[in-house]
C-alpha cells in the first residue's frame, strides 16, 4: 500500500484534492482534522484532558468543546496551542496508524492522510512520500473568507501559528500548485499518481 501524506497551510485546497484522489483514483482518505474531531468528543480521554487544563469555560451547554472559543485561545497564544498539541497529537497519531493497519488488511492499494501538521508531527516516519498543496497567501484568504465565513483576522492568526512555505518546501517530497483553477490542479494531481509506481 503507497501512503502519501497530503499537507499544506489552511484553506490550500487540501480536502479539494482528497475528494478528487478519492473518486478519480479510488484513493482511500484519511483527514487528521477528522480524526482530531473524534477523539475530542465528549467522554473521550482527550475531552477530559482538554477540559481540565482550558477549564469548563471551554465547554458548550452540551458538555461538548465549544470550538470557535478554542480556536481564539489557540490560535494567538503559543503556549496555549502546544499545550492543546501535546493533548490531541499523540492520540491522533496512534489512531491513524490503527487505520493504516486496517486499510493494509483490506489491500487497500492507494491511502492519503491529510493534515496541515504532518512535517510538524513528524509523519515522514509513517507516509511513503508528503505532498504540499501550495496556494498564495492573498488567493487562500479570499477562498477562506467567501467560501467559509472566516474573518481576515481568523485567517491571519491561522495561517502564523502554522509552517511557513520555506519549511513545507524543504521537507515535503513534491508541490502542487493550487493558486489557479482546479482544472489546472487535477493535470499535477494526474502526472503525480501516474509516476507514483
Ligand atoms: C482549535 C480547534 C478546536 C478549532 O476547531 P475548528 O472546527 O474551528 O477548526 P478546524 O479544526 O477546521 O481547523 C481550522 C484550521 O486550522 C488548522 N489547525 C487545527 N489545529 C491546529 C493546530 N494545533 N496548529 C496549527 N493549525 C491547526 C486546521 O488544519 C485547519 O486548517 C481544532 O482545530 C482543534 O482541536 N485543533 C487541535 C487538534 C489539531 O491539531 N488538529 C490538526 C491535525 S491533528
Ligand atoms: N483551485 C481552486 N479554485 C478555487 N477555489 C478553490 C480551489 N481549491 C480549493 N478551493 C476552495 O477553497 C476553499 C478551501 O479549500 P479546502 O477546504 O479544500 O482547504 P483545506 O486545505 O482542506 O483547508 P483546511 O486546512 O482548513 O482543512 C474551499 O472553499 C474550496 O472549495
Amino acid at each position: 500500500m503507497k501512503i502519501i501524506g497530503i499537507t499544506g497551510g489552511v484553506g490550500a485546497g487540501k480536502t479539494q484534492i482528497l475528494e478528487y484522489l478519492n473518486d478519480r483514483y479510488g484513493a482511500t482518505v484519511c483527514q487528521a482534522d477528522e480524526v482530531a474531531r473524534k477523539l475530542q468528543k465528549k467522554g473521550t480521554d482527550c475531552h477530559r484532558a482538554i477540559a481540565e487544563h482550558f477549564g469548563g469555560e471551554i465547554l458548550d451547554s452540551k458538555g461538548e468543546l465549544n470550538r470557535e472559543k478554542l480556536a481564539q485561545i489557540i490560535f494567538t497564544d503559543e503556549k496555549e496551542r502546544a499545550a492543546l498539541n501535546e493533548i490531541v497529537h499523540p492520540a491522533v497519531k496512534e489512531e491513524v496508524r490503527k487505520i493504516i493497519k486496517k486499510e493494509e488488511r483490506r489491500h487497500t492499494s492507494l491511502f492519503i492522510l491529510e493534515a496541515a501538521l504532518l512535517i510538524d508531527d513528524h509523519y515522514e516516519q509513517i507516509c511513503d512520500e508528503i505532498w504540499y498543496v501550495y496556494v498564495e497567501d492573498a488567493i487562500r484568504k479570499k477562498r477562506l473568507i467567501y467560501a467559509r465565513g472566516y474573518d481576515a483576522e481568523k485567517v491571519d492568526d491561522i495561517i502564523a501559528s502554522q509552517l511557513p512555505k520555506e519549511v513545507f518546501l524543504r521537507n515535503c517530497d513534491r508541490v502542487i500548485d493550487n493558486s489557479g483553477i482546479f482544472e489546472e490542479t487535477k493535470i499535477q494531481l494526474d502526472e503525480m499518481v501516474r509516476n507514483l509506481w
